[in-house]
């Protein structure tokens, strides 16, 4: 597993000049106990344990409907367990208010009426602007390289511009835990390397603990310190990914990790009644 202490700003690629300064965000533990979810009669997780120390990045991988989400949404405080509980910090319960989470979606839900830099500032609450919050959407805006269109529309902006947006609306409340639910997944594959670095250094600059939710089995290797495999409601792999940062593309050490992971996926596939002679 990486090691959190060892990510200090002088060991970062530089982005535009921008990651020079770190934040004074810190990550959070997340500790997962017992978490079951039903909707009706159907039991989507059941009994999940999963404890993530505070800075680390993981990310959750697993076939369609698996539950990937359904995790996501209960660590975010979107929904609620039918059973089991979810702590964050040091012997600190669930927090309703101030939660410390912010998610990150696939659709962009930028408000097309609203200035880039006041959809932005939609991250820090509803009440009205200020100064501080307006410098804070500022410099989220910058930390994506969109400094200089902060006066712009949603409707100007490329996809990927888009999601650069999004980015820096839940990076601003400066979260201490972001979540992620396939925010990649509608870009295109250049984009979408583009925006896989973004992250990365967006992450080693301020050191939140990030859950990745996605399909795609190579940003998940490219990306997190450690996978994790959903199954039938359960947690059926737990890989550290122990390699250095930042990985590059088409190694043979993430090539060998992405067939084993997708090697344990399709044989669980092969292994469901439905496939059976
Ligand atoms: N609000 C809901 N009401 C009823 N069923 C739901 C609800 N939310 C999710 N489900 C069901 O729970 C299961 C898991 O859904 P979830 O979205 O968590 O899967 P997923 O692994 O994220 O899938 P995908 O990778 O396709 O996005 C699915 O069968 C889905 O239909």
């Amino acid at each position: 597993m990486s090691d959190v202490q060892e990510r200090t700003p002088k060991n970062l690629p530089d982005f535009d000049g921008l990651f020079r300064e770190p934040s004074l965000a810190t990550g959070i533990d997340l500790s997962i106990r017992g978490l079951g979810k039903s909707f009706g009669e159907k039991q989507i997780l059941h009994g999940l344990d999963l404890k993530i120390p505070a800075g680390q990045f993981v990310a959750v991988v697993g076939r369609s409907g698996c539950g990937k989400s359904t995790l996501l949404r209960l660590v975010a405080g979107l929904d609620e367990p039918s059973e089991g509980e979810i702590r964050f910090g040091e012997g600190a319960g669930p927090r309703k208010n101030d939660h410390p989470v912010r998610v990150m979606f696939q659709e962009p839900r930028l408000l097309p009426w609203a200035r880039l830099l006041a959809n932005v500032e939609i991250g820090l609450g509803m009440q009205s602007s200020t100064r501080e919050n307006t410098q804070s959407a500022q410099e989220a805006l910058r930390a994506v390289g969109l400094g200089e269109r902060a006066q712009e529309w949603p409707s100007v902006l490329s996809g990927g511009q888009k999601q650069r947006v999004a980015l820096a609306r839940a990076l601003v409340s400066k979260p201490r835990l972001l979540a992620f639910d396939e925010p990649l997944g509608a870009l295109d594959a250049l984009t979408r390397i583009e925006m896989q670095g973004l992250l990365e250094r967006i992450w080693l600059r301020d050191k939140f603990t990030a859950l990745l939710v996605t399909h795609d089995v190579s940003e998940a290797l490219t990306l997190a310190d450690r996978v994790i495999m959903i199954e039938g409601g359960r947690i059926t792999l737990d890989l550290d990914v122990d390699l250095p940062r930042p990985r590059r593309r088409g190694s043979v050490d993430l090539a060998l990790l992405e067939e084993k992971i997708l090697d344990l996926l399709l044989r669980k596939e092969l292994d469901r009644p439905e496939y059976e002679i």
